[in-house]
């Protein structure tokens, strides 16, 4: 079986960026082109939301190694906001975009099993159905502790899926609990040196593990103690644009070859036709506005940390 962190890497060197594309489909912000489409029904949205999904898919298969969806936009809708999640996940998997679905999902470790399977594993249905989820990677929260990791730790290992654990959120309230001091250093200091126990087994070829973490943007200063700390942990790295996090602060999440981190933003590529300079730019032309704005992007953070050295 494939490692997840190796395949992950491998997109990353054939594109040249590590950029990740949030999905985080808001209905109300969709172009109106496709907001004429569908009925204001839940069925009628979650349709335009994989509507919506395949579009930003087209746009960015090729340009991009990776795409992360946000499950909560999706079950708003109910089933069939799910159902959409299902079919935009199968989209992105077959344009050949590393998925990640965001449902940063955890439990005590008999429940954490059915997660694991649901989402990274195979549920146990006869052997002719295929994956629940079949996703590459899941965000999942460490509050549980060692038994809620373990059983997505073992599928992930089976299967060649990832995992990035949420260690330093990018949110204004991320130091309420993970900044306080318990044994002499922060919360998310002792997340981070247990992760790095729970990762070792997950190392692949390229010194990185399929255990991953999650660390924000916009505390750049944790981001550089937190790789000092965690050699051949992959950051997943969310807050850059909305969340004000940039191409400066993320600079220290990367290890020398330009490698260690992929680099997330929503908002600020999938709506970005909202932009009054790329509306003057493009018109009703969203989808070249988006393009844009990964390529804005990946020019951004090429330019501002050791990225560029992916593009030689
Ligand atoms: O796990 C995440 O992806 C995540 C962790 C975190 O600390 N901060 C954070 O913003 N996220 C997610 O990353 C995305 C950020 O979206 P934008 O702010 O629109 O780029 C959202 O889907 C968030 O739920």
């Amino acid at each position: 079986m494939d490692n997840a962190a190796d395949r992950l890497i491998a997109r990353i060197r054939s594109v040249g960026n590590a950029v990740v594309v949030g999905i985080d489909p808001r209905p109300s912000q969709f172009p109106a082109e496709i907001r004429g489409r569908f009925p204001e029904t839940r069925a009628g949205v979650a349709e335009s939301m994989r509507a919506f999904s395949e579009a930003i898919l087209d746009v960015v298969a090729g340009l991009v190694p990776a795409v992360k969806f946000q499950s909560a936009f999706f079950e708003e809708f109910g089933p069939e906001g799910v159902a959409a999640l299902h079919q935009a996940a199968a989209g992105a998997r077959r344009r050949g975009l590393f998925v990640i679905i965001d449902g940063k999902r955890n439990d005590i470790g008999s429940t954490a099993e059915a997660y694991a399977r649901g989402y990274l594993g195979r549920p146990p249905v006869s052997e002719g159905e295929g994956p629940s989820w079949d996703a590459d990677a899941l965000t999942i929260n460490p509050y549980l502790g060692g038994d809620g990791i373990a059983p997505f730790a073992s599928v992930a290992s089976e299967r060649g899926k990832g995992l990035f654990v949420l260690v330093r959120t990018s949110n204004p309230s991320a130091g309420d609990f993970q900044d306080l001091v318990a044994d002499g250093k922060p919360i998310y200091r002792h997340v981070a040196d247990r992760l790095v126990e729970w990762a070792g087994p997950l190392r692949g070829e390229s010194g990185y593990s399929a255990l991953g973490a999650v660390v924000g943007a916009t505390y750049p200063e944790q981001l550089a103690e937190l790789r000092a700390a965690m050699p051949g942990i992959l950051f997943l790295i969310p807050g850059y644009g909305a969340q004000g996090g940039r191409a400066t602060d993320i600079a220290a999440g990367c290890d020398a070859q330009g490698l260690g981190a992929v680099v997330n933003c929503s908002r600020g590529i999938i709506f970005a036709f909202e932009r009054p300079d790329l509306r003057a730019r493009f018109g009703d032309d969203w989808r070249a506005a988006v393009s844009f704005a990964v390529r804005e992007m990946v020019d951004d953070l090429a330019a501002n940390t050791p990225m560029g050295r992916l593009q030689a």
